[in-house]
């Protein structure tokens, strides 16, 4: 039995909130929708600024945007896991937050990023310090929905199997992973990151993501991807902007799990995230 319909947003954000919401709303308003569905937005989606002091400023104004969003998705009758956004922790920092949000626009679940990307890359950009200004998460998040249990995860967490784990003994069914993977890092490890994770936890994996040159003279990778249980690619996006799509198959997924049982053959079980 199919379970849904599920839509990854493929994006180049700019600096600019309002641009890059301008942006989102046409494209969602001239796609056609198969309810229900959910629609999923890479990281950073609505503003991928040059400095996290900018980042910071636009966080000032995130629940407009909040606000915006689920007007969006009454209008268009849509699940929206919103990628991230900034959200304010205290007066000085922020967190990457994923807010997910039903077809009614309220919100049903949010995630902050837990990993953030301190690591050195053989680009333009060289450095990047995401800690700097934004706060970690520490929770570990999954919800029920009519596409499966959905678990939250961001990017740079796609490398750290432990909490896809922990998201797969919540009971997760479908991970997401909303991404501005760089384009050198993602070159190297982007599909197998991707395709391994839905493989160990025989998980759905939905990856949008930013794609091109930015305007903060980023580049990032794109190729969102959506992969099954078995660690197929179901769809899997060309260059530029674009909406993929897949149906999430529980019936399938769970008889994957019933003839390879590694959930309950896993002699590693890790009580770090409980
Ligand atoms: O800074 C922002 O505005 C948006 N956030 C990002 O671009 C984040 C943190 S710098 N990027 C990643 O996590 C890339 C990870 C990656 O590329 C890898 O794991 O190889």
């Amino acid at each position: 039995m199919k379970n849904g319909h599920i839509y990854a947003v493929q994006m180049c954000s700019g600096t600019q909130p309002e641009e890059n919401f301008a942006q989102l709303s046409a494209l969602l308003r001239a796609q056609t929708f198969t309810r229900p569905a959910l629609v999923c937005l890479p990281e950073s989606w609505l503003a991928f600024c040059e400095t996290p002091q900018q980042t910071l400023a636009y966080a000032e104004h995130s629940q407009h945007w909040v606000a915006q969003l689920q007007q969006l998705c009454r209008e268009l009758d849509i699940w929206l896991a919103a990628g991230t956004i900034a959200i304010k922790a205290g007066e000085s920092r922020y967190y990457a937050a994923s807010l997910l949000f039903n077809n009614e626009g309220v919100e049903v679940a949010r995630y902050n990023k837990i990993h953030l990307f301190d690591a050195d890359v053989a680009d333009n950009a060289g450095q990047y310090r995401e800690s700097t200004l934004t706060c970690a998460g520490e929770d570990v998040v999954t919800v029920a929905s009519p596409f499966g249990r959905l678990g939250m995860s961001v990017c740079y967490d796609i490398r750290f199997p432990g909490l896809y784990q922990a998201m797969r003994e919540q009971g997760a069914e479908v991970l997401l992973v909303p991404s501005a993977f760089t384009t050198v890092t993602g070159k190297a490890h982007w599909q197998p990151l991707l395709q391994a994770r839905a493989i160990e936890t025989q998980c759905y994996v939905v990856a949008a993501a930013q794609q091109g040159h930015h305007e903060n003279g980023r580049q990032t990778y794109g190729h969102s991807l959506i992969v099954s249980p078995w660690g197929a690619c179901l769809a899997q996006a060309p260059e530029g902007v674009d909406v993929i799509h897949a149906q999430p198959d529980l019936t399938e997924l769970h008889a994957i799990r019933q003839k390879m049982p590694v959930a309950a053959h896993n002699r590693f079980k890790s009580d770090f995230y409980e």
